[in-house]
């Protein structure tokens, strides 16, 4: 298989413990595993990780995730660090480092500063030993903690890098038509954003601020810029190698052609 340019998106919901609000340590290490995986594969890989929130809610006390902005910017200021920290042993374990990317939205839209993130990205990607992990800068993005993008932050990374495929790794199997009925698994193919959209409800994980609405919305604008996406279970991460073969169980939206 010729090596691929794949984005990584990994929700909140994935990157914490089912029974806890805080970060999951073994699910961290399988997502860890699944980047070097691909990256031995010869493919290049950029993920994009929530959890800055998420993982500064422990140390500063916190049993739930509050809900005024000031607090969330602090509690990322704090988890965030808590985890690359997290990021950076891991990726150590398979020989690789971790390079933090920080950046709001504005990044990729002022003509001066997207040419240099792009850049930069592309210069990183060069060096076979280093995984690029991208969030917001929650702290000083004000937006983000409010509309919980980085479903469409990662949207627009792979569209922006030119990656092949955008992976959203989230609580869910992929879309499902109702969600009252999980034991029908995901519809496997879209594709029409616009036909399934009705199926997408306003429930979210408990530290997840996206949901699939923002999900199908970011999935058009990546499809649209010729990126295939798929939504996948991230606590399934054993399965995505599988995933950029063409198998496994999700939710595929073939790329629409490059203009
Ligand atoms: N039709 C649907 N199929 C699957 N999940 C759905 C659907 N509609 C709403 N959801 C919700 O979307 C959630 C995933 O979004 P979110 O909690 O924001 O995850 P993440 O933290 O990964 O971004 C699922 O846990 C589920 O509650
Ligand atoms: N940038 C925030 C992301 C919050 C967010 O978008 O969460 P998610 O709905 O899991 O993608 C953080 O790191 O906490």
């Amino acid at each position: 298989m010729s090596p691929k340019r794949i984005v990584l998106k990994f929700g909140s919901g994935i990157l914490t413990r089912k029974d806890a609000p805080e970060p999951d340590p073994v699910q961290l290490r399988k997502l860890v595993e699944a980047v070097a995986l691909l990256r031995r594969a010869g493919h290049s890989v950029v993920v994009v990780s929530s959890g800055a929130v998420a993982s500064g809610l422990k140390p500063l006390e916190f049993k739930q995730r509050p809900t005024d902005v000031t607090t969330l910017q602090a509690l990322a200021a704090v988890g965030q660090t808590h985890l690359m920290h997290a990021y950076e042993s891991l990726l150590r374990d398979h020989g690789l480092h971790v390079a933090q990317l920080l950046v709001t939205h504005e990044d990729f839209e002022n003509e001066d500063r997207a040419p240099r993130v792009k850049a930069v990205l592309d210069r990183l990607i060069e060096f076979t030993q280093v995984v690029p992990v991208i969030n917001e800068n929650d702290s000083v993005a004000i937006e983000e903690l409010r509309y919980g993008d980085n479903d469409k932050l990662s949207s627009r990374v792979a569209r922006f890098w030119g990656a092949d495929v955008l992976i959203l790794l989230t609580s869910a199997p992929g879309l499902l038509r109702d969600m009252k009925k999980p034991e029908e698994g995901p519809i496997p193919v879209v594709a029409d954003v616009d036909e399934v959209i009705h199926h997408a409800e306003e429930e979210k994980s408990a530290l997840g601020t996206g949901g699939m609405i923002s999900k199908l919305r970011a999935v058009q604008d990546a499809v649209h810029g010729g990126v295939e996406c798929i939504i996948a279970s991230g606590r399934h991460a054993e399965q995505i190698p599988s995933l950029i073969d063409g198998h496994g169980i999700c939710t595929r939206f073939p790329a629409a052609a490059r203009s």
